[in-house]
């Protein structure tokens, strides 16, 4: 027995028995040794007293004596002590064996670990009854709780299943695939008044920024967008990083725009017309207090609108806009006279043009594959072939002739759409790919120079392709490669055909021999992302784009329809006299 009377013995003992080990032997085997004990009771009787035996090489020692015990402990541990066990000769400091048991919380009843068999001997015993003494069956979830645990679970389903669907369904990445995220941002109020993708923005704050899906078309949010704006600031997405680093830089000033567009940190276009204009509109914005009259704000939009046009001046598209806000700049001036109401007139002008190119594209993209759709009888799906990029990015958004390939798929009508990586400046590898993977749309890229080989052995149905400027004769400007597109379309009896709205149509230029064709710096041939591609001091010739005569082109297709490239002079001025507004 063990023979210490003090309190808290008495309490340990009392829950052994309990337990049920109280006075039981036990025994284990570590490498060295087997050593055999009881609980507060003798192992072997033979032994007197001896309350632990280790039986090592044949050798048996006493690790400690029974009526030498201590035992102690709380209900969470207990520990059991024995000493003056048989004595070390000529080690362990010659000292008497003693030997420790600590209880500790263990499924295993009885089973035991040797911790430390060196001069000291300690053992771990599992006991379940130093566990948890909190009975199961006690535990009751009360009602909210289980309230609370199912509604964590409903919100864990929603947000999941939520999230897949966006992702699967819908291509949507990054915080587009939270479910209902509209929803969510309008009443959570997250986005304030000058919101640019939320609708509880107030009616009469003008529709700035092409995602106010509410009285907008339903451009999604999730689409990419090469400008970002509201009223005050402009963000560009900076193409030159794509498809590495999706970045938004501000254009804070005119000067920033031109370099923007001038580098091709923007490009397109459609885009590098809405960026100048924008530019201007908020460097005005910023700068209004500064204007003591109506001449020097028409003296300063005008000069800053011409300056912008020589970025790149091969795109008409910032041209027809420079034009039509002086053109409407002038009579506004004798009318308005507050110079306050004045620039907020023009601000809201300017502004507009983020919703006409949208309108246009989207225009262009079902008129172009209702035309491809009649034009070209198969039974099968559509193969088309693209060149550059004339998508999202070279746009406000949704694009001309990628507009139109989206339409297509849309409609279920394309198969594939194969693309050149459009070199230099890979505008179709980098941001036409980024476009097609985003979207989900069926793609194959191919060099700019298989294109010969693609159409001779491949269905292709049709070429479509954008335009910088379309001169009256019908010829068109567009990134370099186009007229050799153009030609073997012809040479294998392929329809080649042009989307562009009429902003980039330009009657005062009869023939594209007249358009300036914009050289580029020989660095975009001879180095790819700052490493030398080409031998060191090899001459270049750069030119950004070509001419393609209008006898190549089948068709051009606008926002007020399809024309044959000799009739599109005729019908843009029987349009222009029609259309009253500037901004159509
Ligand atoms: C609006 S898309 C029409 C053109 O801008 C497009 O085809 C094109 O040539 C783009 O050239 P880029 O040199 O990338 O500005």
């Amino acid at each position: 027995d063990c023979s210490s009377e003090s309190d808290k013995s008495k309490f340990v003992r009392e829950k052994m028995k309990t337990w049920g080990i109280y006075n039981q032997i036990y025994s284990v085997t570590s490498r060295t040794a087997t050593y055999r004990f009881g609980i507060c009771s003798l192992p072997n009787n033979s032994i007197s007293n001896a309350a632990i035996l280790q039986e090592e090489n044949n050798e048996s020692h006493i690790l400690g004596q029974l009526d030498q015990s201590d035992l102690t402990g709380t209900d969470k541990w207990m520990l059991l002590t024995y000493e003056n066990g048989t004595r070390y000769v000529n080690t362990c400091g010659n000292k008497t064996r003693s030997a420790a048991i600590i209880f500790i919380c263990g499924q295993k009843l009885g089973d035991i670990t040797v911790v430390e068999e060196n001069c000291n001997y300690v053992f771990e015993f599992q006991l379940p009854g130093l566990c948890s003494t909190v009975p199961q069956a006690t535990k009751k979830l009360s009602g909210s709780v289980i309230f609370f645990i199912i509604l964590l679970c409903l919100a864990s389903a929603y947000l999941i299943g939520g999230f897949f669907y966006m992702r699967v369904k819908h291509g949507a990445r990054g915080i587009d695939q939270i479910p209902n995220l509209d929803f969510w941002q309008r009443i959570g109020n997250f986005i304030g008044e000058k919101c640019d993708h939320c609708r509880c923005c107030k009616t009469n704050v003008p529709r700035t920024g092409y995602l106010f899906q509410e009285s907008g078309p339903d451009l999604h949010v999730m689409d990419v967008q090469a400008i970002r704006y509201q009223r005050g600031s402009l963000l560009i997405l900076d193409q030159l990083r794509l498809p590495d680093e999706t970045v938004y830089v501000p254009i804070n000033t005119i000067d920033d725009a031109w370099k923007a567009i001038h580098t091709m940190a923007i490009r397109g276009a459609s885009a590098i017309a809405v960026c100048g204009v924008l530019s201007v509109a908020v460097e005005l914005y910023h700068s209004r207090t500064k204007f003591d009259s109506i001449p020097s704000i028409l003296q300063f939009v005008t000069d800053q609108l011409n300056y912008l046009i020589t970025a790149r001046p091969t795109a008409f598209n910032m041209t027809e806009a420079a034009k039509m806000i002086i053109d409407y700049l002038i009579p506004l001036s004798n009318k308005q006279q507050n110079l306050t109401l004045y620039i907020n007139e023009l601000l809201d002008f300017m502004e507009q043009l983020l919703q006409r190119d949208l309108d246009h594209n989207r225009s262009i993209g079902q008129l172009g594959a209702e035309m491809i759709h009649q034009q070209i009888t198969t039974k099968k799906k559509l193969t088309i072939l693209t060149h550059a990029n004339t998508g999202s990015l070279a746009t406000v958004g949704f694009g001309t002739a990628l507009g139109i390939i989206r339409q297509l798929n849309t409609n279920n009508l394309l198969q594939l759409v194969y693309f050149t990586e459009t070199r230099p400046c890979n505008q179709g590898s980098r941001l036409t790919a980024y476009e097609l993977v985003h979207d989900r749309i069926p793609h194959t890229m191919i060099c700019d120079s298989m294109a010969g080989l693609l159409m001779r052995t491949q269905p292709v149905h049709a070429v479509l392709v954008g335009a910088e400027r379309i001169t009256a004769n019908g010829d068109i400007a567009n990134i370099i490669g186009t007229y050799q597109l153009a030609i073997l379309a012809k040479q294998h009896d392929i329809p080649f055909y042009v989307a562009a709205a009429t902003t980039s149509i330009d009657l005062t230029t009869r023939t594209g021999s007249q358009i300036i064709i914009e050289q580029r710096p020989s660095s975009e041939m001879t180095s790819l992302k700052g490493m030398n591609i080409a031998a060191e001091g090899v001459q270049v010739w750069n030119p950004a784009f070509d001419i393609t005569p209008a006898q190549l082109i089948s068709s051009i297709i606008t926002e007020h329809g399809v024309f044959k490239p000799d009739e599109l002079e005729e019908k843009l001025l029987t349009l222009q006299r029609t259309v009253k507004s500037p901004i159509s």
